[in-house]
């Protein structure tokens, strides 16, 4: 499946949300979504899961608007904190009428899940402490196996071993079954090996839609002595500066070209890479 949005925008009442989004989602791969808070992600998510219509705009998904489209809505998972108050059902009944509406959806697969996320208890998925009630969503994201499947920090209140896990079988599920995957998350070091591609949203803005090595080819760190480090950084894009005594380090924007590599080295400045999370920071800093 491919999703295409061209000039999306979407208004709550007189609030506008999201401004001019300009995407194309085309290949099977794991895409990460990061916003600040409030940057519109579960906006842009909810149009994507047909949850929603933009205010105006076109959102097109294998050619055609999802929003009350049966056809579409069967090929997309949209998982996210749901409220299971009222859902008297334990897990493994609720996942035996999941493939009503979700063809994909692999029982067998769903059943090894909740063993392995221990889920096999009897009690009802109201009762279910928050992380456990998380990683059924997740459960059930995995097994449904829809053409895109997207997960809206669903694993908030999964423990740090429920995550791993999660993310081993994500992986996994996605070299058996490739699909269109999106995390939106604000776990960005921890998250950031599974990612393909990158979509940056910034108050409601797209401020990149990246690959996740081109990004990270993007930034660079300099450390050493500060005149050396401030003459190497002249007419470069400085993200980020700190200091330390008379050693500087900078976070550049930009990738170095061959020159400039020769010439840091024979300053003795250390060139290293720069961290998603540190690119994700500076670039939704609010003065960018
Ligand atoms: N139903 C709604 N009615 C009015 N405004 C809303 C509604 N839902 C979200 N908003 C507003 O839209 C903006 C974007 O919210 P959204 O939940 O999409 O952001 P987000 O990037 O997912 O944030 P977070 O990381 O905090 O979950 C916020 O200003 C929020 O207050």
């Amino acid at each position: 499946m491919h999703i295409e949005a061209k000039n999306l925008h979407l208004a709550y009442g007189s609030d506008q949300i999201l401004h001019d989004i300009n995407v194309e989602i085309t290949e099977p791969k794991i895409y990460g979504l990061l916003g600040r808070n409030g940057a519109g992600k579960t906006s842009l998510l909810s149009l994507f899961g047909s949850f929603r219509e933009p205010t105006s705009g076109k959102l097109l998904m294998d050619g055609e608007e999802p929003f009350e489209n049966a056809g579409i809505m069967q090929q997309v998972t949209f998982m996210y904190n749901k409220d299971f108050t009222g859902e008297t059902d334990p897990p493994s009944s609720v996942i035996k009428h999941i493939k009503r509406y979700r063809p994909n959806f692999n029982l067998d697969y769903a059943e090894e899940l909740l063993k392995k996320f221990k889920l096999e208890e009897k009690k009802p998925l109201q009762k279910l402490s928050t992380g456990k009630q998380s990683a059924f969503n997740v459960v059930v994201g995995l097994a449904s196996r829809s053409p895109i499947t997207i997960f809206d920090e669903v694993y908030l209140g999964m423990d740090a071993p429920a995550r791993d896990l999660f993310y081993k079988e994500l992986l996994k599920e996605q070299e058996i079954h490739p699909r269109i995957m999106i995390l939106s998350t604000h776990l960005v070091s921890e998250m950031d090996y599974l990612f393909d591609e990158v979509i940056i949203i910034n108050e409601g803005n797209l401020l990149l839609h990246e690959s996740y090595d081109d990004l990270v080819s993007r930034g660079v760190t300099v450390v050493g002595n500060k005149l050396a480090v401030d003459a190497f950084a002249k007419d470069k894009e400085v993200l980020n500066e700190e200091q330390l005594g008379d050693t500087r380090s900078i976070t550049l924007y930009g990738a170095l070209s061959e020159a400039d590599k020769a010439s840091a080295k024979e300053q003795g400045l250390n060139i290293g890479p720069v961290s998603l999370q540190d690119l994700f920071i500076q670039l939704t800093k609010e003065e960018h």
